[in-house]
């Protein structure tokens, strides 16, 4: 791999800069040629299916695996092999971050403080950010998994990092504990660190990310603000009319309507032209009860992953010939 450096303008590099990167295991891509520069301040969140190659992709650019070809360059250098100069400007939680298991939650992370020459004064207030005030003095062995995570999190962010990587960082926590975790990254953010993160929690990506990577089998199909891929890819809308109003064939039958099925006590019909079906709606029966789901990242995301799924040898799959 080789190291970037500062462009000749002088302008400073990206936090990350990873240009045609490849990864296979056992002869198997998990991460296919990808090419992607993250911003410095930029909240970047890399979304994917099980096994599209987010860890992976993630773990070369913390340099804690080594990527098969091409470069990639954090703050202008290379991650890798191990550099420790770039060590205290990052802070990596991963999916199987470690534990000083017998210590308590405060000496864990007075610990992982003074490994990075962090003040000590930083342990308490990182331990509050992410709600682990009260459970200081229990030994992280009888934590419960959302509180590891809450701890992993606070290892990575104690000692003031400016670009984070964060590995599914919501996955164990509940939904107060998400919310309070929502807040703790849009303050880093607004801090003007950067966030790298990984989730599958797409309404979650939408409120947080500036810009999202859609990976699918290891290559990078989309990279774009949340909003405008909503946008950009007009994803359907689609309008719930209460039963008996009117019947399967004529919502079918209606100028704009893509698509209708039965649920929960509705007629849903799927539109990429939500005025024009809401007028036509509106003269046939009125509006009364009808309600608009609008479309979400989570419709792009769909949409875009079916798309892009390499279909499996003798399967048939109308989502990828279409
Ligand atoms: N150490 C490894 N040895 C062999 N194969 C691996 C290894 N790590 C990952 N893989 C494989 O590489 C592919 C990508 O895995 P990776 O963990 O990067 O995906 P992911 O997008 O992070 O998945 P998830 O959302 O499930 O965490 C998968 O097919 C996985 O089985």
């Amino acid at each position: 791999m080789s190291t970037t450096h500062p462009s000749a303008d002088g302008e400073a590099p990206p936090a990350v800069a990873v240009a045609d990167v490849t990864k296979s295991y056992n002869g198997r891509r998990a991460v296919d040629g990808i090419t992607l520069d993250i911003r410095r301040g930029e909240f970047f969140g890399l979304l994917g299916p099980n096994g599209a190659g987010k860890s992976t992709l993630v773990e070369i650019m913390e340099g804690l695996r080594r990527a098969d070809s091409g470069s990639v360059a954090v703050f202008g250098e290379s991650p890798w092999p191990r550099n420790t100069g770039l060590l205290p400007r990052m802070g990596v939680q991963t999916q199987s971050s470690a534990f000083f298991v017998r210590q308590t939650v405060h000496e864990h992370l007075r610990t992982v403080a003074a490994l990075f020459g962090a003040a000590p004064s930083a342990v308490d207030a990182t331990l509050d950010s992410v709600g682990l005030s009260e459970r200081r003095d229990v030994r992280v062995d009888d934590l419960s998994g959302g509180q590891r995570q809450r701890l992993a999190i606070a290892s990575a962010l104690v000692h003031g990092p400016e670009l984070i990587f964060l590995d599914e960082p919501t996955a164990a926590l509940d939904t107060e504990g998400r919310r309070d975790l929502w807040e703790v990254l849009r303050g880093l953010k607004a801090a003007g660190r950067t966030i790298v993160y990984t989730t599958h929690h797409l309404d979650e990506a939408e409120a947080l990310c500036d810009r999202v990577g859609i990976l699918v089998a290891g290559r990078l199909v989309v990279t774009d603000a949340p909003q405008h891929l909503i946008g950009t890819f007009g994803a359907t809308s689609r309008l719930l009319v209460p039963l008996g109003r009117i019947d399967e064939q004529q919502a079918a039958d209606l100028p704009g309507v893509d698509a209708v099925a039965v649920r929960g006590g509705h007629l849903v019909l799927e539109t990429r032209a939500t005025g024009r079906v809401l007028a036509a709606l509106d003269a046939l029966t009125g509006l009364d009860g009808v309600q608009t789901r609008t479309p979400s990242l989570e419709d792009v995301y769909l949409e875009l992953t079916a798309r892009h799924t390499p279909v499996a040898p003798g399967t048939d799959n109308q989502e990828q010939q279409a």
